[in-house]
């Protein structure tokens, strides 16, 4: 992962970067986060392809993160949100899925606001 404490940015940027990372981990280790860990399969998941113009998943966030493709925290949250609004998208609000989704974007929300202030 990205290491903190590389002196490659200004220090506020890199302050930045360690909430997502931290931020980041917590959305992985969540017990709702089963849908939300890798890249949908398009194969797998019929109409998916289709209906999703732009899939996102917390590994590929990861992924940019570490590729330091996050240059500012907007990009950051929009393509969280972009994981909980392909799943409303999706998934019924009553569905295993869906409801999964709710949930982690509550967390999300909240986890945000804190690390904020
Ligand atoms: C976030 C999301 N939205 C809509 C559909 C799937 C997903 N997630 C993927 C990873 C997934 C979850 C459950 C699955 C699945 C695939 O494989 C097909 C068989 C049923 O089990």
């Amino acid at each position: 992962l990205v290491s903190c404490t590389k002196r490659t940015k200004t220090p506020k940027s890199e302050l930045a970067v360690c909430r997502y990372v931290l931020l980041l981990a917590e959305l992985e280790a969540h017990q709702d986060a089963w849908p939300f860990l890798r890249p949908v399969k398009l194969k797998s998941v019929p109409g998916y392809k289709k209906i999703i113009k732009k899939p996102m998943d917390f590994f590929t966030i990861k992924e940019k993160l570490i590729n330091n493709m996050y240059l500012n925290q907007e990009n950051f949250v929009i393509d969280v949100n972009l994981v909980f609004d392909n799943c409303q998208k999706f998934n019924e609000d009553d569905s295993e899925i869906g409801r999964a989704g709710h949930r982690m974007k509550r967390f999300f929300d909240k986890r945000w606001t804190e690390l904020l202030h």
